[in-house]
């Protein structure tokens, strides 16, 4: 069930209306649902039942401490990639112990701080990086859980920016070379072998690419056994796609039992690591509509200028990506539909949220950008010294500002003139 309704013409976060919303805490401003987004996380938990398995929240997906501290409840896990998403998660009550820690370019302080809390594994990308989690684990007298993030060169069919699983992408090593690489791991003091990890590019709507990936993974953990190398998890990382217009991705209960069906029989705990499946769709960017500003009739080009911009959500202009705009309120007949591009105040022409959406609009109406739960706020700049927006989470009848909307003062903390 979908917790963004309308209710007699108005759109509700669960019991709350989004014009009450803006109302209260003001636009632009993201908007989650407690209830969907624990109702996506239980249906992820309950689709991978009776396996042994671990949920990762992607925090790079969405880190408000709200979302991460109702999912670290659930009894969801977290996976990292630095030390500030780590911190985050500490702070919100999630435990360390649940935390798998990914990304290209780990520092040696962000190394030592997840070694202090006793995370539960780093997803080492290369031989460098192993050798350096090995001399920062052996100086502080401690030992390194491992996976070795492998890149299992399929091709994800997704945008190429958030594909990652070719043999041209940055991410992981190379499957034909991880033999060699878990052979050295077993010989370095600091570096305890746990598991296996690979993730091959987001917004995936399609089983085939994961299960190819898992597939050869698992012929990978074989190859290792006769090494005596043993593996304990398999870590398949994120990127289930969702529905933003009319992708048809697969199902949690279909991508899980597709994994469960490859695992079955394996002495393996199955870790996953999903973001944007949980998050997007619980989320709403609420926005006002400014000005209007018709163009030539002719070109049949208006702009409908926004008060969130590109800096609030950038998906639309990074990746040409397309969200729902839908207006807050019902439109009653009164004003006429046409086309409008929905443009931000930002000075870059790539500074849209929508194009070519039929929408009844007149100045002052609210807007909402729907599956903006994840990658919305996490990605917001402060480009044009826009103070980054408010985020409200409602559960029930309760609106909670789980972020104060910054200022202007908190733009410019830190920064001095010359002295003269
Ligand atoms: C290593 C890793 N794990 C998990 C995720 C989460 O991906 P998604 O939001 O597509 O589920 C990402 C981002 O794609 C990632 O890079
Ligand atoms: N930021 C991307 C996804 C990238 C995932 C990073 N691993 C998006 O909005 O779709």
């Amino acid at each position: 069930m979908d917790h963004f309704q309308y209710r007699d013409g108005v759109l509700h976060a669960e019991g709350v209306s989004l014009s009450a919303i803006a109302e209260r805490f003001g636009t632009p401003c993201y908007v989650y649902s407690a209830a969907t987004l624990t109702r996506h996380y239980r249906v992820f938990d309950d689709a991978l039942a009776g396996i042994d398995h671990d949920i990762c929240f992607a925090v790079k997906a969405n880190g408000n401490i709200g979302v991460l501290g109702l999912l670290a409840d659930l009894g969801s896990g977290f996976d990292i990639v630095s030390v500030g998403e780590l911190e985050r998660v500490i702070t919100a009550g999630g435990d360390p112990a649940k935390v798998v820690f990914s990304g290209v370019g780990k520092r040696v302080d962000e190394i030592e701080r997840a070694l202090e809390v006793g995370i539960a594994c780093f997803n080492v990308e290369s031989e460098v990086e192993l050798a350096r989690i090995d001399t920062v684990a052996r100086r502080m007298g401690k030992i390194a859980p491992i996976s070795l993030r492998v890149n299992p060169d399929v091709d994800a069919q997704t945008h190429p920016y958030i594909a990652t699983g070719l043999k041209d992408n940055k991410f992981g090593v190379g499957i034909e070379r991880a033999e060699a690489i878990y052979a050295q791991a077993a010989t370095l003091a600091g570096i305890a072998i746990r598991g296996v990890d690979c993730h091959i590019g987001s917004q995936l709507t399609r089983l085939a690419p994961f299960k190819d990936a898992v597939q050869r993974v698992l012929a990978l953990i074989d190859r290792l056994a006769e090494c005596d190398i043993v593996i304990r998890h398999l870590d398949v990382g994120g990127g289930l796609g969702i529905r933003y217009r009319d992708e048809t991705p697969p199902s949690p209960a279909e991508y899980a039992t597709a994994i469960r069906d490859l695992v079955a029989g394996r002495d393996l705990k199955l870790v996953v690591e999903p973001g944007r499946v949980l998050a997007a769709n619980a989320g709403v960017l609420l926005t006002r509509v400014e000005l209007l500003k018709p163009g030539i009739e002719a070109d049949d080009k208006h702009f409908a200028v926004v008060d969130a911009a590109m800096n609030d959500l950038l998906r639309p202009a990074l990746y040409d990506a397309w969200q729902a705009i839908v207006p807050v309120t019902e439109t009653t007949g009164t004003v006429e539909a046409r086309r409008w591009e929905i443009v931000g105040p930002i000075c870059e022409t790539g500074d849209f949220l929508g194009r070519d959406r039929e929408l009844a609009l007149t100045e002052g109406d609210l807007l909402a950008v729907r599956s903006a739960g994840a990658y919305g706020f996490t990605m917001a700049s402060t480009y044009n010294a826009r103070p980054r927006v408010a985020e409200v989470m409602v559960d029930g009848d309760v609106p909670h500002e789980v972020r104060a909307r910054e200022t202007i003062a908190d733009l410019m903390r830190g920064e001095r003139r010359l002295p003269s």
